[in-house]
């Protein structure tokens, strides 16, 4: 991985289900300091191509290069309910070879104002969402792919999302994301990727892409 390589590629990548086309052929180069919005209608295919560029689906077709670490944060939180904050964030950090020591987990909840020991089944949306994108924190990777980011967070913890997004593509990441809101105040500028016909422009786009 070199300064100026990019951190993710596409080459004629297309997302299909059950044998539908959703997206593409797609060829995308996502270099350092840039960031995609995806845009789309409900079922476009939004949360597919997250997947695909996460390399969690296979691409019916073409080819995914990634060109460094990578975050992938799902719309869907993959906590245990059962478990606290803390050992929720311990497993998803050890799942993804993230080395993060325990300190750092609870300084970051005690900032956060988040209950470390508390079952994350008695927790809001908002704060499971939070610990969900804690990674993004605690363990910085160049590449963020965040499927949904802003779903039920409150104003502030979008604005301050909208800050570390501004600070990661400052520091050479780059960010792939959906999001049906507009993006929040003080979010970087994005090129937009629209799937589907109906899906309508949430802001100024700095690029369009074609899918
Ligand atoms: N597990 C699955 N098996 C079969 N089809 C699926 C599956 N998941 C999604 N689909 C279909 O793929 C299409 C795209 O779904 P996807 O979740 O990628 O869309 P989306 O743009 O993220 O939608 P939304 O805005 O509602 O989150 C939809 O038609 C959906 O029905």
């Amino acid at each position: 991985m070199s300064a100026t390589s990019p951190l993710l590629g596409t080459c004629q990548a297309v997302g299909e289900r059950q044998g539908v086309r959703l997206w593409g052929p797609l060829d995308l180069t996502l270099g350092r300091g840039r960031a995609v919005h995806v845009q789309g209608a409900n079922g476009s295919g939004k949360t597919t191509l997250l997947r695909t560029l996460a390399g969690l689906r296979r691409p019916a077709a073409g080819r995914i290069v990634h060109g460094g670490p990578t975050w992938f944060i799902g719309h869907a939180t993959p906590l245990a309910d059962e478990l606290d904050a803390r050992s929720n964030l311990r497993d998803l950090l050890d799942l993804h070879q993230a080395e993060v020591d325990a300190a750092r987990i609870d300084a970051w909840l005690t900032r956060q104002g988040l209950p470390a020991r508390r079952a994350v089944r008695q927790l809001s949306a908002g704060q499971r969402r939070r610990i969900t994108l804690a990674p993004l924190w605690l363990a910085p990777r160049p590449l963020w792919l965040l499927d949904e980011p802003f779903d039920a967070l409150d104003q502030s913890t979008c604005e301050a999302l909208a800050r570390w997004s501004a600070a990661h593509l400052a520091g050479g990441g780059a960010i792939v994301l959906s999001s049906h809101q507009s993006l929040p105040a003080g979010f970087p500028r994005c090129d937009v990727l629209r799937l589907g016909a109906a899906a309508p422009a949430t802001r100024p786009a700095g690029q369009e892409l074609t899918p």
